[in-house]
């Protein structure tokens, strides 16, 4: 399967590290490739290098602004002209989507994924890893847009969260 990460580009605490580390290990360890943002930074190289490792796949979609930091042992690297094309091309290439902690940059994914779900323009699952209970705002946020109409269709539809990354895998089925 291929696996989309969205995940923070920051230097993190352990809690966010150790969680993101166990999760690449285990999505390595079952033939997974991962398909991320291709930087060698943060979480996201913590995700790469734990997936390498583990003998998975990396599939990197880095973006022509950020080209001199992508990773330079990826199996595959490609380099699209803005972030549009990018996230397009990171969802074309993805079976499933997997949300880590992350910033602004990371919401802007998960939240673009979840609109074309949400008009039927994909069926990939989504997942939210809720590490330390990072996503407990956005989880009552969307229990809400839920529960007052704001939604046309029902949350668990659009995403589901996970503990850890075990349970991140089993509502992936993979
Ligand atoms: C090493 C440096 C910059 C690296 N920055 C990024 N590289 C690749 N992809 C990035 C970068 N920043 C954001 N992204 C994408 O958004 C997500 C992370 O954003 P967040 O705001 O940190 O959550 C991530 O999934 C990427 O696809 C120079 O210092």
């Amino acid at each position: 399967m291929n696996i989309c990460v969205f995940c923070s580009a920051a230097e993190l605490d352990s809690v966010y590290t150790d969680a993101a580390r166990e999760f690449a290990g285990l999505l390595g360890k079952r033939g997974h490739s991962l398909v991320w943002g291709g930087s060698d930074s943060g979480l996201m190289k913590v995700v790469a290098d734990g997936v390498q490792e583990a003998g998975g796949r990396l599939i990197g979609i880095s973006v022509e602004f950020l080209r001199d930091v992508a990773r330079p042992d990826a199996d595959e690297m490609i380099v699209t002209a803005d972030l549009a094309e990018r996230k397009a091309l990171m969802l074309d290439r993805a079976d499933a989507v997997v949300v880590l902690v992350g910033g602004t940059g990371t919401l802007d994914e998960a939240t673009e994924i979840l609109e074309l779900r949400k008009h039927g323009m994909h069926a990939k699952p989504v997942v939210v890893l809720n590490t330390a209970g990072f996503y407990d705002g956005l989880r009552q946020q969307m229990a809400r847009m839920e529960a007052e109409g704001f939604l046309p269709i029902p949350l668990a539809d659009l995403v589901t969260f996970a503990d850890d990354g075990q349970q991140a895998l089993e509502l992936l089925g993979a």
